[in-house]
C-alpha cells in the first residue's frame, strides 16, 4: 500500500499541482555540471526525476540517463513533450520506460536495486531529497548508498531557508542537514551559493526571499583543489 505522502504525490501530478517544475533548465545544473567531472559518456541516476527539463539536458550532453519517478502521469507526461516513444516493460515493482539512452523507473524509489543503477558514475538531485519528509531523509540517503556504484558522484541543489535573524552570510556554509546526512557516506563539498531570489523566476516557480540556493559535490576526488563560492 501507498505511503500518505506517496498518495499525496501521485494526486498532485493528477490535479496538476507542479509548481515545483520548472519551463526551464535549472541554471545551477548548467553553472556546477562541468565541476562535478564526469566524461560525457558516463550514465547519470536522477532520483525522483518528475518531468523535468533538466533530464533532456543531461541527455544532450551525451550522458545516459536513468531516472525514478513515482508518478505513471509525470513520466508519461515527459515522454510525450519531449516527443519520444518509450518501451514500457515490467521491472520487478517498477515499470522501466525506456527509448535510447533514456530510461525512467515508474515507481518508489526505495523499490530501485543496485542492479538497476551498475554502470552509473553521477547524480543528479534537484528536489529529490528535499521532496521527502525529513524523517524519510535518512533512510533515502542510506537506500541511496546502498545500490549505487562506490565511486559516485552526486550534485545536489537544495533551496535553504533562513531563520529568523540569520543573515545571508550566515548562511552561506554548508547547511548543518546536508552534513548530518551526507558526511557519514560521502565527501561534502559546497560549490556554489546563490542569494538570488529570483534564480528560478518563470513558470509561476518563485523561490522564497528569505532562501538560499546551494549546489554540492558529494563524493569525487579527495585531492581536487577546492572550488571557490560565489554568488
Ligand atoms: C519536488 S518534485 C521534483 C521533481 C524533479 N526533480 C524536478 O526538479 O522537477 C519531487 C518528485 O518526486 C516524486 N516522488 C515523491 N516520492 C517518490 C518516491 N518515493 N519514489 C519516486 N518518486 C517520488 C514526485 O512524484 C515528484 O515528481
Amino acid at each position: 500500500m501507498d505511503h500518505p505522502d506517496q498518495l499525496r504525490w501521485k494526486q498532485n501530478w493528477r490535479a496538476n499541482r507542479i509548481d515545483f517544475h520548472l519551463d526551464h533548465v535549472h541554471p545551477l545544473l548548467q553553472r556546477c555540471w562541468a565541476e562535478v567531472g564526469v566524461a560525457p559518456a558516463a550514465r547519470v541516476f536522477v532520483p525522483l526525476c518528475g518531468k523535468s527539463l533538466d533530464l533532456m539536458w543531461l541527455h544532450g550532453q551525451g550522458h545516459d540517463i536513468v531516472g525514478v519517478e513515482l508518478s505513471t502521469v509525470a513520466v508519461n507526461a515527459f515522454f510525450r513533450e519531449s516527443r519520444l516513444r518509450p518501451q514500457r516493460s515490467a521491472h520487478g515493482a517498477l515499470e522501466c520506460w525506456a527509448q535510447e539512452r533514456l530510461t525512467i523507473h515508474c515507481g518508489d524509489f526505495f523499490a530501485l536495486r543496485r542492479e538497476d543503477l551498475a554502470g552509473v558514475s553521477a547524480v543528479y538531485d534537484r528536489a529529490a531529497l528535499t521532496a521527502l519528509p525529513e524523517a524519510l531523509r535518512p533512510a533515502y540517503v542510506a537506500h541511496l548508498r546502498a545500490i549505487l556504484p562506490d565511486d559516485c558522484r552526486i550534485l545536489l541543489l537544495t533551496v535553504e531557508d533562513l531563520d529568523d535573524g540569520e543573515s545571508e552570510a550566515d548562511a552561506s556554509g554548508s547547511s548543518a542537514e546536508v552534513e548530518g546526512l551526507y558526511a557519514a557516506h560521502f565527501r561534502v563539498r559546497l560549490l556554489h551559493v546563490e542569494h538570488c531570489a529570483a534564480l528560478l523566476a518563470g513558470n509561476g516557480t518563485i523561490s522564497e526571499p528569505r532562501s538560499v540556493h546551494k549546489a554540492y559535490l558529494l563524493g569525487g576526488d579527495e585531492s581536487a583543489p577546492p572550488v571557490p563560492i560565489s554568488d
